[in-house]
């Protein structure tokens, strides 16, 4: 069983509109609502190609009860932990090329009996747990201490635990010896403070993530794919999507994959690439079912050359 974190899930709204005109009344040509927060999603695509999975959320309000609701209709294992303040709503546009424009609100806060509480759910669920995987922003309320606390607390326990978050919540999880993290490329930037333009700038960043106390460090590029550092070495992949229609929830659909198909080498690699380009091909931030997986595109490679620069 996999168990996911979300500290501050939300429930998204995701519009299609033709063009993002500031000023001016738009249309949407199509909407979608999902449950949302990279936990939330990673469960989502898990429990979608058959792999167990608790999510552990707190949930207030209207949108908490909307939330609950939708991640009940999909058939996700919760451990859904009452709060006073109101969920949030996340908005996403997305134009027909691809571009997705997203408006996350702060999300309600958690005062520290409301995250004493998360901290004891997560803590008791991770003891059958083969991954605890920590995702997404942190609310407003829970000090960076208390966040790097109970990242030391899982590892002190024995959790094989993941942490896909930025700033200062992700240098936690590193420094609290996560067996993995996962950055998109500007979560990497700004964790090593210096914008890649190669791969030898990404593995550079990554192996410093790792010498800093992360096992495995799976760097995700968007377009570029997705670089793999770990105790076996580098890998390198990429996954084309010839019409993308929406990356909201694409890497959180990678870790999935990478996750269910163990977490090692180039077949997890390949697994969580082809689960983030089928994300991509989907609206909204759903997740792909095994019909949307495709895995001949896929390319991975051992040792890329590090002089190739990153495009997207
Ligand atoms: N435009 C794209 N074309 C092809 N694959 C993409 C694209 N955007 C994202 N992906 C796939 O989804 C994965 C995660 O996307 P990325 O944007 O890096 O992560 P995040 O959603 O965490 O910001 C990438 O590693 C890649 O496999
Ligand atoms: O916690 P954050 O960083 O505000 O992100 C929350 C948002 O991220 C998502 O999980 C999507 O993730 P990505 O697009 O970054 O892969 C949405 O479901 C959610 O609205």
């Amino acid at each position: 069983m996999i168990l996911t974190v979300t500290l501050n899930p939300s429930v998204d709204r995701a519009l299609e509109v033709d063009a993002l005109i500031r000023g001016e009344v738009l249309r949407a040509a199509d909407s979608h609502i999902d449950p949302g927060g990279k936990g939330v999603n990673v469960s989502r695509a898990l429990l979608a190609n058959g792999v167990r999975s608790t999510a552990v959320v707190p949930t207030g309000g209207a949108e908490g009860e909307q939330l609950v609701d939708l991640l009940n209709a999909e058939g996700v294992d919760l451990l859904s932990v009452p709060i006073a303040g109101r969920t949030r709503s996340n908005i996403t546009l997305a134009e027909p090329d691809g571009t997705v424009t997203k408006i996350n609100e702060a999300g309600p806060v958690l005062s520290d009996a409301e995250f004493a509480q998360v901290s004891k759910a997560v803590l008791d669920a991770a003891a059958n747990a083969d991954w605890v995987v920590i995702c997404g922003s942190l609310p407003p309320g829970p000090s960076i201490d208390a966040f790097a606390d109970l990242c030391s607390r899982l590892v002190g326990a024995g959790s094989r635990l993941a942490v896909d978050s930025s700033g200062p919540a992700l240098l936690a999880g590193v420094a609290a010896g996560a067996a993995l993290v996962k950055p998109n490329r500007e979560e990497l930037a700004e964790a090593v403070g210096a914008e890649p333009a190669t791969l030898g700038d990404v593995i550079e960043a990554c192996r410093r993530l790792r010498a800093a106390g992360a096992g495995a460090v799976l760097a995700s590029l968007g377009a570029d794919g997705a670089i793999l550092v770990d105790a076996d070495g580098v890998l390198a992949g990429v996954s084309p999507v010839s019409v993308p229609r929406s990356t909201v929830g694409a890497g959180d659909a990678l870790l999935a994959g990478f996750l269910s198909a163990g977490a090692r080498g180039a077949a997890a690699l390949t697994e969580g690439l082809a689960w983030g380009a089928a994300a991509v091909s989907l609206p909204g931030s759903r997740m792909p079912t095994p019909a949307d997986l495709d895995r001949t595109h896929v390319r991975v490679t051992p040792d890329p050359d590090p002089s190739r620069p990153l495009h997207s």
